[in-house]
């Protein structure tokens, strides 16, 4: 196992009220590209949530990376980066570059570091023509691409990202998902409907009903899946 990409989760549950999300999960994950698959309210959302802290383990331990994301949650917040699949929850500032920079305070950056590092994102990810816009004015497609560039450009060590092409168009979709996914030399946590994303990963975990019902190879976690879901 690498250590330095390991997450594991032992035992893990989640309750909200009478509601059980996550049951009993127990899983070491050290593989590059791990997708999430699973039917809507099946708990893949919630297990992605627990990686940056977001939610908590009613019962169980979660790790990642050697830390507590409840209780080393700054320390947290420094490794891994969280794309959502609504834009408007993680947006903070109110001009695009503006936005971006602000994941870089406290870095200890110099100014014309900052600078450098936010042009680069703005050009690689299609926002050239919006740097000084306001961020409510941009599209959704352009919101999410602000948003991965705002993550992307602290680069974390650990990406997590509950479908983030769900507002892209095809070409935004495909370009993003080669970036995630074959590109970025980091690890990534990727939650997704589509099954041909998951299927170019290094692992699955196919979620059913708040259990992890398999683990592994994506191709034979896919079609298994595809079989229970005809
Ligand atoms: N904050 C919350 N309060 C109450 N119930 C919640 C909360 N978050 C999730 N749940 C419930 O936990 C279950 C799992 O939700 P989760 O969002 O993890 O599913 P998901 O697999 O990501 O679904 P989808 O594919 O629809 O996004 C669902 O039944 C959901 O209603």
């Amino acid at each position: 196992m690498n250590s330095e990409r390991l997450i594991s989760f032992r035992q893990v549950s989640v309750d909200f009220g009478e509601r059980t999300a996550l049951d009993n999960v127990s899983v070491l994950l050290d593989q590059k590209r791990i997708a999430v698959i699973g039917s809507n309210g099946s708990g893949k959302s919630t297990f992605a949530r627990l990686l940056n802290g977001l939610a908590s383990a009613s019962r169980g331990e979660v790790r990642v990376h050697g830390i507590d994301p409840i209780r080393q949650a700054r320390l947290l917040r420094r490794r891994v980066g969280f794309i959502f699949s609504n834009p408007d929850s993680q947006i903070v500032m109110p001009t695009v570059a503006e936005d971006i920079a602000f994941s870089l305070r406290g870095r200890g950056l110099s100014r014309t570091e900052v600078d450098e590092r936010v042009s680069r994102m703005i050009q690689t990810h299609g926002l050239s023509h919006h740097e000084n816009s306001a961020a409510h004015s941009l599209s959704g497609g352009q919101k999410q691409l602000l948003a991965l560039s705002s993550v992307l450009v602290s680069e974390p060590q650990l990406i997590v990202a509950d479908e983030p092409t769900a507002l892209l168009d095809a070409a935004n979709t495909r370009r993003i998902s080669n970036h995630l996914l074959d590109e970025m030399p980091q690890q990534l946590v990727l939650v997704t409907h589509d099954l041909r994303l998951a299927e170019r990963c290094d692992t699955a975990l196919w979620f059913d009903q708040g259990r992890l019902r398999r683990c592994g190879e994506p191709r034979a976690v896919i079609a298994e899946y595809e079989r229970s879901h005809p």
